[in-house]
């Protein structure tokens, strides 16, 4: 089939992310979220207009908090609002087995969900290309039919994404390892500097930047997230902090002068390479289409502003930007994310304007 009409609803950061790819593609995009407010602002970020009820279209994506994936599937198959269905929510068992106990048309309904995301919600943080080279799992069942299976292949080939087919039990513990565990680890590090001193901050690297990003997200979503995957998210946390305990055991004997306890700390930092290296793929940072030009700024009041001046100057549309600066540092450094061929037109003008360019 071809997929001509979808229904998103839930117009957040996934959802409106996967209007924008949708409508990139020429799709027939129609959208809807509890907040009339996110659905104003998907639509005009260029998502899709906005669904009446009444209007039945190939493929329903359901794109709210887990918690939520089943009633609201039932809702609307009982409108028939769509042919088939899918939902995007990072865990799959629960919300098959809710669906299952509502009554739902299994055989119309795929799970799936995209291995993409931020750690900003809403539409204002959509991106078309965040699923551009991402896995996307795909959890048929015994009761799927083909065709529903075929409509959700195609949806993540429009959105330029890699499927990868597997069962709900299966994609539960693999999300565990490598996407929910590491979620709280990094919390863990992140609450830690709840009460840093200025120092401390001062001195903060991309080290912790890199270690903390996904702390910064909803601990709303991420409460249902982790609930919804409790044991197998808690299995891993488990053998983690039986890690950690040991490591911290180690340091506490090397701090007292027992310096055979150095090969311990040695063997899980290898075991770390060992892992770490195993990741396929491009590691961190969301699907690179844009290219980044960074740009030395200064910590005063309007630079920001004269940087996009420039920008407006040579008609260089500005995707994302993204500010680095210590506090109590006269200099920061901002990265402009624009389309690739924009770069060397940029980072030109903004040499020959002055500007420290590195
Ligand atoms: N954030 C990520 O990185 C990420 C990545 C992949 C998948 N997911 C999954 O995608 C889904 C959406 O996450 P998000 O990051 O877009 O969150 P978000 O908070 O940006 O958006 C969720 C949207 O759903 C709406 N909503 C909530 N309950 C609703 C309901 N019952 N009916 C209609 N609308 C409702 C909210 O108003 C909000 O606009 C979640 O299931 C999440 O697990 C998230
Ligand atoms: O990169 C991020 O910010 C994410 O939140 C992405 C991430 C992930 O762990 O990879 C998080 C949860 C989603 O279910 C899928 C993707």
């Amino acid at each position: 089939m071809k997929l001509e009409t979808v229904l998103i609803l839930g117009t957040g950061l996934v959802g409106t992310s996967i209007g924008l790819a949708l409508r990139q593609r020429g799709v027939t995009v129609l959208l809807a979220d509890r907040d009339l407010g996110a659905v104003r602002l998907a639509r005009e970020m260029g998502a899709g207009q906005e669904w009446h009820s009444g209007e039945q279209v190939d493929l329903a994506i359901i794109a709210v908090p887990p918690d939520h994936v089943a009633t609201e599937l039932r809702g609307l198959q009982r409108r028939e609002a769509a042919r088939f269905y899918t939902d995007v929510s990072s865990v799959k068992a629960m919300p098959i087995a809710r669906a299952v106990e509502l009554g739902c048309d299994m055989g119309a309904y795929v799970a799936s969900h995209p291995m993409a995301g931020r750690e900003k919600a809403g539409p204002g943080a959509a991106r078309a290309d965040l699923f551009l080279g991402r896995p996307w799992a795909l959890c048929a069942t015994e009761a799927t039919r083909p065709e529903a299976k075929r409509a959700v292949l195609e949806l993540i080939e429009l959105c330029g994404a890699n499927p990868v087919e597997v069962s709900a039990e299966e994609h539960d513990r693999a999300v565990a390892l490598v996407s929910h565990a590491p979620h709280v680890a990094a919390s863990a590090v992140a609450a830690r500097l709840s009460d840093a001193s200025d120092v401390a901050l001062g001195l903060a690297g991309q080290g912790v930047r890199d270690v903390t990003r996904i702390a910064g997200s909803d601990p709303g979503l991420w409460l249902g997230i982790l609930s919804g995957n409790a044991a197998p998210v808690a299995e891993v946390l488990e053998a983690v902090s039986r890690d950690l305990t040991e490591a911290a055991a180690a340091l506490r004997a090397l701090a007292e002068g027992d310096r055979s306890a150095g090969p311990d700390v040695t063997r899980l930092l290898k075991r770390g390479v060992a892992g770490h290296g195993r990741i396929p793929g491009k590691h961190g940072g969301p699907a690179a289409a844009y290219g980044v030009v960074q740009v030395v700024i200064g910590d005063r009041p309007g630079q920001l502003a004269r940087l996009f001046q420039v920008c407006d100057e040579v008609g260089v549309n500005v995707e994302d930007v993204r500010l680095e600066h210590a506090p109590g540092l006269p200099l920061g450094l901002a990265e402009v994310s624009v389309q690739p061929d924009a770069v060397a037109v940029l980072q030109e003008a903004l040499h020959e304007r002055g500007w420290q360019v590195p």
